[in-house]
């Protein structure tokens, strides 16, 4: 059977503002603006990088190379050349004008952008305890009116790092990770079996060869939420059935809503818009009104089967032992108000469905399954699996191999294009004083494909990422695809194990082929199971 991704609308588009981005409709926590003046190219040159440690002539934050003063021409000069959409592109223009480091002011965002590990690990190094990123100002102003509490994504300070705490607890330690998998596990084989239905149902050609095209966002996206809501809510909630319920497809279209709408309002004054009644805030604060409320029904519903338990000792026992998901473990511990767990809940909600699976969709399908890199995933998956033969059969092999492939996707795609810090205390970057509170933005994106941080870096060589391999060892501050430190993204386990998941079984099911639009067959990942290494993982 065959699996064609026709590349059409889906494969590579919008993602999350911050716990996702794609390029294409990307946004960042950055504030990009326009692209550097011609006469400034070649300024990288005569710049050159500067070397750290001669703090003797350290320069002034004015002088960090810019891309314009004034925030608001800057802001029109962005729009008319549609650098929303264009950010990461950008970025790396600018970057290759000015040099490792620059500011950028683009209407009412200020921010010092940097690429180069070194400068990367003076950041982080300076985050102290409290790691503090910018605020999403009109996600944070939505909660405002309408008097919801805020989670971790959009605190800062002792209050993010109190809820930050319990949540830790519930999705990144591992014995989180261990409660959920089996519920991921069973949402990627429904993937699949739905998967293989369609192809047999919809495809064309002879019973059991047959092949389709698919614009595969669409079924992805159920795919994610599907997954995140059994995390979630320890319950499934019917998304590959032929109809899903309508409360669903609601939630996915204000999720692309909100995302949608987040770009412009990040540059604007989000407060005008408000005061005036603005379309585009109306629509943005609509969308997370139907965010909420999807996510207050399923609190209700969960609070409701937790008090039918009520005297029965231990609920969640009472419920038959079962996990009850991130939600039910949070109310039933009761460390957080049900205010706070709404905020979260829904903070993980929105974080959770647009980002792992879509992601890898794009790297693989759109991008490495045409070109080049395909032989490089299944020499790398072949090389790996024959030195390991002693244990090659365990799930953890697999794991670690599907996880380089996944770095080297993030390296030149990754989800979100920018990570952020406002220090606490006054850095040097490049020599130049950067002041405590100012945000400064990794750019991943440019980063990762810039020949000053990776040995022919447009190479697809997932190898780089294992020691010992030949070939350039990679060193710290290099992959950040999920960010770093104590505030390194929350549901980065879930995500990776979905990924995973996916991954382990599309190759075991046999969804041998993918055919691109130009109708070249190529595997989608080596045939593990031919091979024997990769058993199902339950069984492993
Ligand atoms: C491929 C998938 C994902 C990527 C690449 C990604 C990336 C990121 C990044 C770069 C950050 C900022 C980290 C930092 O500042 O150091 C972040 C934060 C966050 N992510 Fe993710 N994310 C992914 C999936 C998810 C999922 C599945 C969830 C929810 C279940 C999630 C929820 C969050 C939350 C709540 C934060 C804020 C954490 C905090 O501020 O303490 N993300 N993510």
């Amino acid at each position: 059977m065959s699996v064609r991704a026709s590349g059409s609308q889906g494969a590579c588009r919008s993602r999350n503002p911050f716990f996702g981005v794609t390029p294409e409709r990307a946004l960042c926590m950055t504030a990009a603006g326009t692209v550097a003046d011609e006469k400034l190219k070649g300024r990288k040159e005569a710049q050159g990088v500067r070397k750290r440690g001669a703090r003797a002539w350290v320069q002034s934050f004015e002088e960090i190379p810019h891309t314009g003063k004034y925030g608001w021409v800057n802001l029109m000069k962005f729009w008319r050349q549609g650098y929303f959409r264009q950010l990461h592109k950008h970025m790396e223009g600018t970057f290759n004008a000015l040099g490792p480091i620059y500011r950028e002011h683009v209407g009412t965002q200020k921010t010092v952008n940097i690429i180069l590990p070194s400068d990367i690990a003076e950041l982080f190094q300076s985050e102290g305890r409290l790691p503090q990123r910018m605020t999403l100002k009109p996600w944070a102003t939505h909660r405002e009116i309408r008097q919801h509490s805020k989670g971790i994504f959009l605190k800062n300070g002792e209050e993010w790092r109190s809820d930050r705490v319990l949540l830790n607890k519930e999705v990144l330690m591992s014995s989180a990770v261990q409660r959920f998998i089996p519920l991921l596990d069973e949402v990627a084989r429904d993937f699949c079996k739905m998967l293989q239905k369609k192809v047999e149902r919809e495809g064309i050609g002879q019973k059991g060869k047959r092949s389709l095209t698919v614009d595969p966002s669409p079924d992805l996206f159920r795919f994610a939420l599907e997954a995140i809501c059994n995390v979630l809510y320890g319950e499934r909630i019917g998304l590959f059935s032929s109809s899903p319920s309508l409360e669903s497809q609601k939630f996915i279209w204000a999720v692309e809503q909100m995302l949608a709408t987040t770009p412009p309002l990040l540059y604007l004054p989000h407060q005008l818009l408000l005061h005036i009644g603005a379309s585009l805030w109306t629509q943005h604060a609509t969308a997370w009104d139907n965010i909420f409320s999807h996510a207050d029904a399923r609190i209700q519903k969960c609070y409701r089967r937790l008090s039918s338990f009520q005297g029965q000792g231990s609920k969640a026992e009472a419920a038959g032992g079962q996990y009850p998901g991130v939600l039910g473990q949070l109310m039933e511990k009761g460390q957080l108000s049900l205010d706070l767990i709404k905020a979260n809940i829904t903070e993980l909600m929105a974080g959770g469905v647009d980002t792992s699976v879509t992601a890898i969709m794009c790297s693989c399908v759109r991008t490495y399954l045409k070109r080049e890199s395909i032989p490089s995933i299944q020499d790398f998956l072949l090389r790996t699996y024959e030195k390991s033969k002693v244990t090659y059969r365990k799930h953890c092999v697999c794991v670690c191999v599907c996880s380089v492939v996944f770095l080297g996707c993030f390296r030149l795609y990754p989800v979100g294009i920018t990570v952020n810090r406002m220090p606490v205390k006054d850095i040097i970057l490049q020599n130049y004083r950067v002041p405590a509170g100012t945000t400064v933005s990794v750019c991943l994106y440019p980063m990762g494909r810039s020949s000053d941080v990776f040995d022919d870096p447009m190479r697809f060589d997932p190898g780089r990422w294992s020691s010992g391999k030949g070939g350039q060892r990679i060193s710290g501050f290099r992959s950040l695809a999920f960010g770093f430190g104590a505030r390194q993204c929350v549901g980065r386990r879930i995500a990776e194990n979905e990924m995973q998941l996916l991954l382990m079984h599309v190759s075991d099911s046999r969804h041998e082929k993918v055919e691109t639009r130009r109708r070249m067959l190529i595997p989608i990942v080596p045939q593990l199971t031919d091979k024997g290494p990769c058993p199902p993982h339950s069984s492993s």
